[in-house]
């Protein structure tokens, strides 16, 4: 598994389903090298975005195989999909996930503690996983679902400096919160790239790594763009932050189906199918949504002349 991770842009991929609700795997390849097209720096599949949750043990291995074998090389990939209470079982689902070569296994936080539970228990169960995967590389994805557990700055040094830890899917959504971890971060090869898009370009200037998130599923390019550019161009980053963290409303609106529908008009050939979502509750209006999006999207990019970004 290789060491150290690229900043930039880790979309949390979707998975596409046929009509029969199974999963699309020639959808999938076309989806990772769309992703690539438009200059991802790594991928996370087997996510909350990807429905995790609803995938069996069998499809999130299969899954996670198809985009290392579709990404061939070209870009890493990190995947999720421990989905159990129970630690013993969480390790099986581990090894099983991790047999694919990708090349992080990524622990979502809530899986190692009950909410109730402090960061003593965490702790005591990251080592046990660990211990169990001495192979194994891992990352970390501060999961809303079922609850969010979010890391302190200490456990996450102690995370950091085990040198098992390769990437953070950081979800605070509070700058200060973001800055801390750095901090616990530096030194070691955890590198921490943030979910919310509000924060993007502050991030990056306090020294973060990249963004992974779910607007990488809409406006992909748009993320390359600034987290390549914030330093080089930094009134043209402004203007494109602001474009960012407005489109943040985007995230809770029928998500993941809106995603696969602006897939749908970047020309990609999925269906809209879901299985958390209800696709009758996707009606004409969110899809001129989408569709306005779409077209403002590459406004920008024409307006600011982004180079880079004009794959979109
Ligand atoms: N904005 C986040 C939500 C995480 O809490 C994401 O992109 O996943």
């Amino acid at each position: 598994m290789n060491k150290n991770l690229p900043d930039g842009v880790w979309p949390v991929m979707l998975t596409p389903f046929t009509n029969d609700n199974e999963v699309d795997y020639d959808a999938l390849d076309k989806m990772v090298d769309w992703y690539i097209r438009k200059g991802a720096n790594g991928l996370f599949a087997v996510c909350l975005s990807s429905e995790m949750f609803n995938l069996s043990l069998r499809e999130r291995a299969e899954v996670a195989r198809r985009v290392v074998e579709s990404a061939a090389g070209r870009i890493p990939v990190v995947a999720s999909g421990h989905i159990s209470d129970a630690i013993g079982e969480q390790i099986d689902e581990i090894g099983e996930i991790s047999k694919t070569g990708i090349d992080a296994f990524v622990l979502v936080t809530n899986r190692l503690a009950a909410e109730h539970e402090d960061e003593e228990v965490w702790k005591r169960n990251a080592e046990t996983i660990l211990a169990q995967h001495p192979d194994v590389m891992f990352g970390l994805y501060e999961c809303p679902l079922p609850y969010q557990r979010l890391l302190s700055p200490e456990l996450t040094k102690w995370c950091a400096e085990t040198g098992r830890f390769l990437f953070m899917k950081e979800c605070s959504n509070n700058l200060e919160q973001i800055k801390e971890k750095l901090e616990a971060a530096r030194g070691t090869p955890l590198k921490i790239y943030i979910a919310n898009n509000p924060h993007v370009l502050e991030t990056m200037q306090a020294g973060g790594n990249g963004y992974s998130g779910i607007l990488a599923n809409f406006q992909p390019e748009l993320y390359v763009w600034l987290t390549e550019n914030w330093d080089k161009e930094p009134e043209k980053a402004k203007h494109v932050q602001d474009f960012l963290g407005a489109s943040n409303l985007f995230e809770g609106r029928h998500y993941p189906t809106s995603s696969k529908y602006y897939m749908q008009l970047e020309g990609l050939p999925l269906g809209l199918k879901c299985r958390t979502k209800k696709l009758e509750e996707f009606k004409v209006t969110h899809r001129r949504e989408i569709e306005q999006l779409h077209r403002a999207n590459r406004f920008i990019a024409d307006q600011l002349q982004l180079n880079g970004a004009d794959s979109l």
